[in-house]
């Protein structure tokens, strides 16, 4: 039976909660999540990328909705963890006893959680949370984690609760859900002893689902069920945005005050404040602590990105070809796919959704908007902006590059257009570079404009053309043809522009036939010093840029090189 009739017994919004664990790699939180879904236990560690269940409940004649994600401790996703952080209503942050730095994780994920919620001030300011010390089955003498030196700490926060558990043996993973629902407010009986686990398809189930009593006249009530959606998948932006709404409204009705304005009318005075202002910028703005809502009433936003057709996905398009493992990204920011804190946030997480994706192994970075590539950072990002903006802005282009620098697949440009500054960026940042003959020019041309190119973007062109060419064309902003750029090796191919896609297919062919870890490795050992320098860093370079760029001598510069280009056009 396919999920979608588990959810023809769909639950209002306000019987709806998304639980997040979360902690370091190898703790356990799969364990957890697989003893409270299906008591079952795994001795075998497989690391988890993202993993998201769905359980269904009914419970004295409501039903309700348990979505859990459970989440990476491997690997640096940074868009989807702190999606993750928005998203949850509730959390399980997990650490193991024997090893004292995923307790550290743990006390570093609630200040992160915290900063997060309050950042886009959603209605729970600290969010219901429990934090799991697992595999206290552990002998003592491996223990590295006290249990009184967390209780202490745990008794000193708020909304928050502290178990030692066993995910191997059963200890204590039913008192740990049931202590989290009790400090939700959620019923009890949604912990795994307090409810009958069916399948679909139970006969109890089903007349559940129908509201018919399948129990002799009055029994159904008092017998909680529960069952696992067997193909949950998670949802679209869209359908979590129109959930958290239905949700959001349906509690305004219920409660009398405080009044909780609808997400959309509590945020709408903020679209005025950004071009093209769509709901995945709102997120993003929430995401960065940029929305403040409407009236100083409170609003909750709880919205998530899928990156597969996902409807409401507008800047950066993603199509998947499941045959040959090739992504193709585009671009579609028109009219000339400058790069706005949108754009950047949609382009990481797709980046990181196609990192997580197994059957992909390779991707194109295109754009969708012709004669051009992408004009780089929007320039409207760094003129008049505040300090604040400026950062959430470089964070976003940092991980952006990072993902895409940094990513496992064999990453190819198709530049079939203009590619300055950013948009070279993006370009030298893949591992193979087709251009289309003609017009179209590439380069870093930051100083043109009275601005300085990162380090990073250093790094990257000197990894790509050498110490002599890199030192020319930083200097003079040197902006390419085509031609020019494959004599100094700043692309690999030029193709007329209706063979770039074909081209890049068929240079494709030859790179698949290596063997991924190899090559992967390869790439992994080559790029890592410049990686490294980035992440060391991050929150330093995101502050030099915003105090550079606020500069009054680079606001003015950035004031006359706009001027220009609308003189030009006109
Ligand atoms: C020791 C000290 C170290 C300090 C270092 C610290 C920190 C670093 C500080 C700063 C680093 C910043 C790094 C910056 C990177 C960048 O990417 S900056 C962006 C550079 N990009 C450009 O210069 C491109 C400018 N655009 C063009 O040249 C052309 O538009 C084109 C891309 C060739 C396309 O030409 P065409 O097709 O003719 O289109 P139009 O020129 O008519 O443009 C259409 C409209 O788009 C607007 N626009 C163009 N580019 C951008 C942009 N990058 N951002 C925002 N808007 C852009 C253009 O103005 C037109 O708008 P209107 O229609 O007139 O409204």
């Amino acid at each position: 039976m396919s999920s979608h009739l588990v959810d023809e017994c769909a639950a209002p919004p306000k019987n709806c909660f998304r639980l997040v664990v979360l902690g370091t790699a190898r703790v356990g939180k799969t364990a957890i999540v697989s003893r409270f879904l299906f008591n079952q236990y795994d001795d075998q560690y497989t690391p988890t990328i993202e993993d998201f269940h769905r359980k269904m409940y009914r419970i004295r004649g409501e039903v309700y909705r348990l979505d859990i994600l459970d989440t990476s401790g491997v690997h640096p996703f940074p868009a989807m963890r702190r999606l993750s952080f928005l998203t949850g209503d509730l959390f399980i942050l997990v650490y193991s006893v024997d090893n004292y730095e995923s307790y550290m994780e743990v006390m570093r994920l609630r200040e992160q959680i915290l900063e997060s919620k309050a950042s886009c001030k959603t209605r729970t300011a600290a969010p219901p949370m429990i934090i799991a010390g697992n595999k206290a089955d552990r002998p003592e003498s491996e223990r590295e984690v006290l249990y009184d030196e967390v209780a202490k700490w745990v008794s000193t926060v708020k909304k928050c609760a502290f178990l030692e558990t066993s995910a191997k043996k059963n200890g204590n993973i039913n008192e740990l859900f049931q202590t989290l629902f009790e400090l939700a407010k959620l019923p009890p009986e949604m912990s795994p002893s307090l409810h009958r686990r069916v399948s679909i398809g139970d006969q109890a189930w089903e007349a559940a689902k129908k509201g018919i009593s399948f129990y002799p006249r009055g029994k159904q009530d008092d017998n909680p069920l529960g069952v696992v959606s067997p193909h949950a998948r998670r949802p679209s932006l869209r359908s979590d945005l129109i959930e958290a709404e239905a949700k959001a409204e349906q509690e305004q009705r219920r409660a009398e005050k405080p009044s909780i304005p609808k997400i959309s009318s509590a945020l709408s005075p903020y679209r005025s404040q950004y071009r093209s202002c769509t709901w995945m910028s709102l997120l993003r703005q929430a995401f960065q602590g940029l929305v403040r809502p409407a009236g100083g009433q409170v609003c909750r936003l709880q919205v998530q990105h899928r990156c597969y057709n996902a409807p409401a996905a507008g800047h950066v398009q993603v199509d998947m070809n499941s045959d040959t493992g090739v992504a193709t990204v585009r671009l579609n920011r028109p009219p000339v796919n400058s790069l706005n804190l949108d754009v950047l946030t949609e382009l990481s997480i797709a980046l990181e959704k196609l990192e997580t994706d197994r059957s992909c192994r390779a991707m194109v970075l295109a754009s969708a908007v012709p004669g051009i590539f992408s004009a780089g950072l929007d320039i409207m990002e760094m003129y008049k902006s505040t300090p604040e903006r400026c950062v959430a802005f470089w964070r976003a282009l940092q991980d952006a590059w990072l993902n895409l620098y940094g990513s496992r697949l064999i990453t190819m440009a198709a530049i079939e257009g203009h590619s300055p500054a950013g948009g070279c960026l993006l370009a030298m940042s893949c591992d193979y570079r087709v251009m289309a003959d003609g017009k179209f020019q590439i380069g870093l041309n930051e100083t043109r404009l009275g601005i300085v190119a990162p380090f990073w973007f250093t790094d990257v062109m000197l990894c790509t053309i050498g110490h002599r060419e890199t030192e020319k064309a930083l200097q003079l902003g040197a902006m390419y043809s085509a031609q020019q750029a494959l004599s100094i090796g700043l692309v690999d191919k030029v193709v007329p522009a209706d063979q770039v896609m074909s081209t890049v297919q068929t240079e494709l062919k030859s790179w698949l036939q290596i063997p991924d870890a190899a090559r992967v490795i390869t790439k992994t050992s080559m790029r890592k010093q410049v990686l490294d320098r980035l992440s060391s860093q991050k929150e330093k370079d995101a502050q030099f840029f915003a105090d550079f760029i606020l500069r009054e001598s680079v606001q003015k510069s950035l004031g006359a090189y706009i001027a220009s280009l609308q003189k030009r056009k006109s």
